[in-house]
């Protein structure tokens, strides 16, 4: 489990330049990306301030920037993807995905994400967050299929370690997490759901959530299938697995993988009031105890990072599965025409 710690403020940077705007804009347009990038991995080794100059530094040198900036710019990043409203009086936060269309977690989008839940971890005022989406019908697509189609080895590697350490901080969380699940939810999107505490699922039949990698040709990692057996048992997770099953809100509230459904208006609601109970438990005695139940797949998964990272990579990347994916996507275009 993580402890909350302080994070190392940057000192600023002393230059003395003549002050060009379109220059201006260009650096920043170029920097920023790649010190959200190296900030995010240097929290991710925990190693403070020299760590991220150095990430910094190997991101420039490597010619990283370039390749981020590209795809930034083609992900419309200068929009924040990821809104935080932290309530001081109560300590709860809401963190709702706004990345349109489908809120697919993208590297920038993990990358934003995983910053945002750190800062929350960190900030003692905060005990627990909702997190939900501002997309309409949608919570999350899940991973974003453009980060693993056409993708180079490196680049591919880059992006699992994100999707690794979203999945980390968010089944490792000391904080209090609900799901207000406003919209539909495969793959990735409902692997966010299951790390939560607890989910609550708006009440319409047409969104669905579940595991439905297998439609795309591709196979939920072992730490994926973990989650999902904690969370609904083996049996019922083999067959949404080998089937690639999406669920409606009520099928997924009879086989536990949603705790509750309730009308669209009042998702918000019902998740503040479940957020009143849960808090109401001593923050020890609740963390200790999921620290106790999670520890174990988490361990799994920490011990075993860069072997998974490695074959992520070698079955991605496979002509056979790239195929998979270019029909899948092809598939997306024609059913939305
Ligand atoms: C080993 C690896 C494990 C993998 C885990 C995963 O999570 S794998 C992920 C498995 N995920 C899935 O199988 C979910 C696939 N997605 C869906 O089923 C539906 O989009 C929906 C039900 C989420 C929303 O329906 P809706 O009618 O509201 O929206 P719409 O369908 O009209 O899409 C709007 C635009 O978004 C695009 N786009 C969509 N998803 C993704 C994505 N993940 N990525 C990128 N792009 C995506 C779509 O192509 C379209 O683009 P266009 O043409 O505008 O350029």
């Amino acid at each position: 489990m993580q402890m909350k710690e302080h994070i190392l403020d940057t000192p600023p940077l002393k230059r003395h330049v003549v002050f060009n705007p379109e220059v201006a804009a260009a650096f920043l347009q170029l920097v920023v990306p790649s010190v959200k990038m190296a900030l995010s991995s240097a929290l991710r080794h925990r190693c403070g301030f020299f760590g991220l100059l150095s990430q910094m530094s190997s991101s420039v040198s490597h010619g990283r920037v370039s390749t981020v900036l590209l795809s930034q710019m083609r992900n419309n990043s200068t929009s924040p993807k990821i809104k935080v409203d932290l309530n001081q009086s109560t300590g709860v936060a809401v963190l709702s995905m706004q990345s349109p269309p489908v809120n697919s977690l993208s590297l920038d989008f993990l990358t934003e994400l995983c910053i945002s839940l750190e800062k929350l971890e960190m900030d003692r005022a905060c005990r627990g967050v909702i997190i939900t989406s501002s997309q309409p019908k949608v919570f999350s697509a899940g991973l974003d299929i453009l980060e693993m189609y056409g993708k180079s080895p490196e680049r591919c590697g880059e992006f699992w370690r994100a999707v690794q350490e979203m999945w980390l901080k968010m089944y490792g969380s000391n904080m209090v997490t609900i799901a207000a699940i406003s919209g539909s939810s495969p793959a990735g999107g409902c692997l966010m759901s299951m790390t939560c505490d607890y989910r609550i699922m708006a009440d319409n039949p047409r969104y669905t959530i579940g595991l439905n990698e297998t439609l795309l040709g591709i196979v939920a990692p072992f730490w994926f299938k973990d989650t999902m057996v904690n969370t609904v048992g083996h049996r019922t997770t083999e067959l949404a697995l080998e089937l690639g099953l999406l669920y409606s809100p009520e099928e997924a509230l009879k086989i536990g993988l949603v705790d509750q459904v309730v009308p669209q208006e009042q998702l918000l609601a019902t998740a503040t009031e479940t957020m009143t109970k849960w808090l109401a438990i001593p923050d020890h005695a609740r963390q200790i105890t999921k620290s106790m139940m999670r520890k174990p797949t988490i361990d799994k998964l920490t011990s075993n990072r860069e072997a998974d990272i490695k074959n992520f990579v070698s079955f991605i990347t496979k002509d056979s599965i790239q195929k998979s994916l270019h029909m899948y996507l092809e598939m997306l275009k024609k059913r939305k025409a």
